[in-house]
């Protein structure tokens, strides 16, 4: 009987119905991991079965997931992130989350792979899209701050996490005092450093929500981060 052979590969899909996956792409081929980075650009239920985990880019979230709708895809992507890494960008993140605030009239909905509950445009409109540097902890070189670009971006207002499920893991808090004039402070003293709102980079288990945009930088220690701390350990377990 021959051996089994190792794997040497890890498939990463990108859902391409609509946003910025082109951007993810270039950046997941600039990685280097232990394995080499095959991505497939995800538009059918065929297409996700090909992949080990997913990233959901930033765009329109009610669009995404529209024609996610259309294609026939809601499903597949529910079942995927039970048991696959999921890594949603601000629309993406949205699609994530477990519930959200500031709906489109008609609903929105979400996967839920991520228990927190989201409000879209929660900075405000287009105009007040802002960048700021930001502390992640755990990405490589972690001393040298994220660019964080924000693009009607939703803020995370509360974490629903239940007890059975995998605890959430803050990676990235935004430092109010860093915001725009237009946005900030958060509060009225600007003390609460536990503020969910101040969240803006997390993990549940292997997956993965940002609510900024990763792929708009030429810094892809995001990406890397998300096949070395949140797809090889699944594909491996
Ligand atoms: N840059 C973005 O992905 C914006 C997200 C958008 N506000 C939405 O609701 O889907």
């Amino acid at each position: 009987m021959q051996p089994a052979c190792p794997r040497q590969d890890v498939t990463v899909g990108i859902l391409a119905l609509q946003g910025a996956f082109a951007e993810h792409q270039v950046m997941f081929q600039k990685v280097s991991a232990k394995r080499k980075v095959v991505i497939v650009l995800v538009r059918t239920p065929e297409d996700l079965d090909k992949c080990d985990a997913l990233v959901i880019p930033g765009g329109e979230s009610t669009t995404i997931a529209l024609l996610a709708r259309l294609a026939g895809l809601l499903e597949p992507l529910a079942q995927f992130l039970k048991t696959k890494p999921v890594w949603g960008t601000c629309a993406g993140a949205i699609l994530l989350s477990s519930a959200v605030e500031n709906a489109k009239k008609g609903g929105q909905e979400v996967l839920g792979g991520v228990s927190v509950k989201i409000a879209r445009n929660g900075w405000g409109s287009q105009v007040e899209s802002f960048e700021v540097p930001l502390e992640v902890e755990g990405l490589r070189e972690s001393n040298r701050a994220f660019h964080g670009i924000f693009i009607r971006a939703p803020v995370v207002m509360d974490l629903t996490q239940s007890l059975t499920e995998p605890p959430i893991q803050v990676i990235s808090r935004i430092s109010s005092s860093l915001l725009p004039a237009s946005i900030g402070p958060l509060d009225e003293d600007d003390t609460d450093p536990r503020d969910p709102r101040t969240i803006v980079a997390l993990r549940q288990g292997k997956h993965l929500l940002t609510t900024f945009h990763p792929e708009l930088t030429k810094d892809n220690r995001f990406h890397e981060y998300f096949i070395v701390e949140c797809v090889l350990p699944t594909l491996l377990s």
